[in-house]
C-alpha cells in the first residue's frame, strides 16, 4: 500500500493535490478507527430513492469512470442518516488498485479493500446547482461502499460491459436505466459518518461522508475490467492503465467519526 501511495505521488502528482488544502483541517480520505468512533443514537436510517430513468451516461474523466444522472429534478435523492436536508444524486464512480491488495480510499482500522464506490449527492434544499453546492460546507453527501473480491455482482455486469467503449480519457457513451440502488449492500443502516472533502482536486471541504459498514462483493474478472481502462486519451502515444486512482489518507485533525450502530 505504501508503495502504491509513493507510486501515485511519482506518477500522478495531481492525485495528491496540495498535501492539505491551505487551512484544510477536514480532508478526505481517512482511516476509520472503529473503537474511537462515537455511537450517535440520533443518527437516522438512510433513505435513498433512486429512479433508474434518471441515468444518462457513463464516461471516463481521466481520474475514474463516472455514471451520471439527471439532477435537474428531485427524482433520485438521499435523505435521513446524518443529513438535515434532501440531496440529489448526480453521479457515482469508483477508486481501485492495480492489485486486489489495495485500492480503497477509506480504511477501517487500517484495513484496505480492493475498491471503493462513491455515490455523490448535492444539497438541493439549499442550492440550485452542483457547482454551487460543491463550494459549501454542507453542500455534498457521498455514500462510500467498500468492494471485496468474491462472487460476481450481477447488477454491476451491465456497467462492466460498457467499459470497453470508454477505455480512453474523455470518451462517453449513453447509459440508461441503471438503478444505483443495486450496488448498495443489504444493510445500509450501519455506517460511519464524518465531515470531509472531495478526494480529488479541488479537494473542497464540502462533503458529509457516509461510509457503509457492509461491503459488496464483485468478481476478480469484473474488477480486472476496471483496470483495463486508461488514464490517457486516444491521441497520447504512451497509454497508462487506470489503476491506483485513490488519494493517500489525510490527518483526522481532531474530527469525530460517528457511528450509527454499536
Ligand atoms: C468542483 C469539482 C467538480 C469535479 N469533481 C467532482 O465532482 C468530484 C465528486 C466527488 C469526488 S469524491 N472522490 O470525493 O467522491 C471527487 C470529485 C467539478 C468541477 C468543475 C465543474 N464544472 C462543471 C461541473 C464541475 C464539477
Ligand atoms: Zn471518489
Amino acid at each position: 500500500m505504501q508503495e502504491a501511495a509513493e507510486y501515485n505521488m511519482k506518477m500522478h502528482p495531481m492525485w495528491q493535490g496540495p498535501l492539505a488544502v491551505p487551512g484544510g483541517d477536514r480532508q478526505s480520505p481517512i482511516d476509520i478507527i472503529v473503537q474511537r468512533s462515537i455511537i450517535d443514537s440520533e443518527l437516522k436510517p438512510l433513505v435513498t430513492e433512486y429512479d433508474p430513468h434518471t441515468c444518462q451516461q457513463i464516461w471516463n474523466n481521466g481520474y475514474s469512470f463516472l455514471v451520471e444522472y439527471d439532477d435537474t429534478t428531485d427524482k433520485s435523492t438521499l435523505k435521513g442518516g446524518p443529513l438535515q436536508d434532501k440531496f440529489r444524486l448526480c453521479q457515482f464512480h469508483f477508486h481501485w488498485g492495480e492489485t486486489n491488495a489495495w485500492g480503497s480510499e477509506h480504511t477501517v482500522d487500517r484495513r484496505l479493500f480492493p475498491a471503493e464506490l462513491h455515490l455523490v449527492h448535492w444539497n438541493s434544499d439549499k442550492y440550485s446547482l452542483f457547482e454551487e453546492a460543491v463550494m459549501e460546507d454542507n453542500g455534498l453527501a457521498v455514500i462510500g461502499v467498500f468492494l471485496k473480491v468474491g462472487k460476481r455482482h450481477e447488477g454491476l455486469q451491465k456497467l462492466v460491459d460498457a467499459l470497453p467503449a470508454i477505455r480512453h480519457k474523455d470518451s462517453v457513451v449513453e447509459f440508461t436505466r441503471f438503478d444505483p440502488g443495486c450496488l448498495l449492500p443489504s444493510n445500509i443502516e450501519d455506517y460511519w459518518t464524518y465531515h470531509g472533502s472531495l478526494t480529488t482536486p479541488p479537494l473542497t471541504e464540502s462533503v458529509t461522508w457516509i461510509i457503509l459498514k457492509q461491503h459488496i462483493e464483485v468478481s476478480h474478472d469484473q474488477l480486472a475490467v476496471f483496470r483495463s481502462l486508461l488514464f490517457t486519451s486516444a491521441e497520447e502515444e504512451v497509454q497508462k492503465s487506470m489503476v491506483n486512482n485513490f488519494r493517500v489518507q489525510q490527518p483526522l485533525r481532531g474530527r469525530t467519526v460517528r457511528s450509527s450502530f454499536t
